[in-house]
């Protein structure tokens, strides 16, 4: 039963959100979203550090705070994009991490994580040590739109499923299929998109429709709302 260490994303302006303060230091209940995230993270006894890429000079995460449930927690830079800060905090993680260790990573704006989801995605990197993520199956109708918003065609949505993270991969093959998609052109927006591409089969790990990724303010009330009812 491996051991694994998380990386985290969390280099990203926030955009779509809006704002000066970059989403994933957005406080709900007095602690900041990726502290939230940090905290479903290492709360499971199967993860034993955790790797943040924070946006270089962003120093909100606080100097110095090197560990949360007596585990290690390391900052690196991070890239132009999540897959540059994804590769960069790989390429940061300690030795004892070693090339076929397995790795997690998963956005910080997915604080809503439940403790049985990682259960579940370690069950079945237990089954299927290549690689596997968290998802869930396409259960609406998908209508592909013009320019105008409106309704182009109705598309096929049978074997569809949405990705969310954590996605859990074995260190150097993950690296190595980063890397080539990047020189390739490639951006992948999820590790899964670099390591099928790579020739790896990836499993599916059917997770809670609850761990959603905080994009727009309506995601940050609605994960303020759930905290608020725990
Ligand atoms: N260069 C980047 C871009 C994104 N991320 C991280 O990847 C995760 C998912 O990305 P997303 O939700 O798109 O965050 P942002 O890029 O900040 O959002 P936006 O696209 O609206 O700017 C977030 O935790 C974000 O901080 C990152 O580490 N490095
Ligand atoms: C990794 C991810 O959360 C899986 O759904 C998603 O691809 C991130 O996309 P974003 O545009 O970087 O938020």
């Amino acid at each position: 039963m491996s051991a694994a260490w998380c990386v985290i994303p969390a280099a990203g302006r926030g955009l779509r959100f809006g704002g000066e303060l970059p989403k994933q230091h957005l406080e709900v209940a007095g602690k900041s979203v990726l502290a939230h995230t940090l905290d479903a993270l290492l709360s499971h006894p199967r993860i034993t550090g955790a790797m943040i890429a924070l946006a270089p000079g962003d120093t909100r995460w606080p100097p110095g705070f090197d560990s949360m449930h007596g585990k290690p927690v390391r900052v690196c830079a991070g890239g132009v994009s999540r897959a540059a800060s994804v590769a960069n905090a790989l390429a940061a993680l300690p030795a004892e991490v070693v090339a076929d260790a397995p790795v997690l990573v998963h956005d910080a704006a997915r604080p809503n994580l439940a403790f049985s989801d990682l259960d579940a995605l370690f069950a079945a990197l237990d089954a299927h040590p290549a690689g596997a993520i968290l998802a869930a199956p396409v259960r609406d109708t998908l209508k592909r739109a013009d320019a105008a918003g409106d309704i182009l065609s109705t598309e096929p949505r049978e074997s569809l499923w949405r990705a969310f993270t954590p996605q859990a991969f074995p260190r150097a093959e993950l690296s190595r299929a980063l890397a080539a998609a990047a020189a390739a052109g490639i951006e992948a927006t999820d590790e899964s998109m670099a390591m099928t591409r790579a020739g790896v089969r990836v499993r599916l790990v059917e997770g809670r429709e609850d761990n959603f990724k905080i994009t727009t303010p309506a995601d940050l009330a609605h994960f303020a709302y759930l905290v608020s009812q725990r």
